[in-house]
């Protein structure tokens, strides 16, 4: 399976973003976080900020959706110009219905899971996903430390996915650094979302090749 970086753009210089997107073309996505202070306690920002980034930048854009009624927004998101949009198992109502819908527009459909949510809901219809986002962190902020105790949640959902023989992606969002990568990748993680890791290093660009390398060096 092949390892993707997904920089967060959450503490980038949103002022600048075309070229706060640039620093990152070498990586695979480019991760978007929209909160809307009822699902989580903060707020940043909509369509809009998709639709600009879509019409500045070619990297395909990773839609994280920290907001309530995703079954009513996501699809717009896909509209927008997102190629993947993530909603909350937390927050959706009908997951399979839309998770079709974003397919059906040409999305890719992506369920999240908060760090105490677990998969057994899921386990069944895990084909109806092209991703499962694992926080390594509780939805809301960036810069927070990283969560090992998701690890086995990892483990397990990597032991279904082959089991099954599906390609749906393993998602980790929330403290991923050059410090705590690798216990990603060997849980089974092939999807990394940083966001201070690389806004905040020297160098956006560098750090996106780090990041890479650990990945694939300590992924199995
Ligand atoms: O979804 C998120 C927070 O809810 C962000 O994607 C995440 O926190 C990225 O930032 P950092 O790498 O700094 O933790
Ligand atoms: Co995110």
């Amino acid at each position: 399976m092949s390892i993707l970086i997904s920089p967060s753009i959450l503490n980038s210089d949103i002022g600048n973003l075309a070229g706060e997107l640039d620093k990152i073309s070498g990586a695979d996505w480019a991760h978007v976080d929209v909160m809307d202070n009822h699902f989580v306690p903060n707020l940043t920002w909509g369509l809009p900020v998709i639709e600009a980034a879509k019409k500045y930048s070619s990297i395909p854009i990773d839609a994280h959706l920290m907001i309530e009624d995703p079954d009513r927004w996501a699809p717009a998101y896909i509209e927008a110009g997102a190629a993947s949009a993530t909603f909350h198992a937390e927050a959706v109502k009908a997951p399979i219905r839309l998770a079709r819908e974003i397919r059906g527009m040409g999305g890719r459909a992506g369920l999240a899971l908060s760090p105490a949510t677990q998969i057994d809901n899921y386990i069944d219809i895990l084909d109806e996903f092209d991703m499962v986002l694992c926080m390594t962190v509780e939805p809301g902020f960036g810069g927070q430390p990283f969560l090992s105790s998701v690890m086995p949640k990892v483990e397990r959902l990597r032991e279904l996915i082959d089991k099954k023989g599906l390609e749906t992606w393993i998602q980790v969002d929330g403290g991923v650094s050059a410090d705590t990568i690798a216990q990603a990748a060997e849980a089974g993680a092939n999807n990394f979302v940083a966001g201070s890791a690389v806004y905040k290093a020297e160098d956006a660009t560098q750090a996106v090749t780090d990041l890479r390398e650990l990945a694939r060096k300590h992924s199995h």
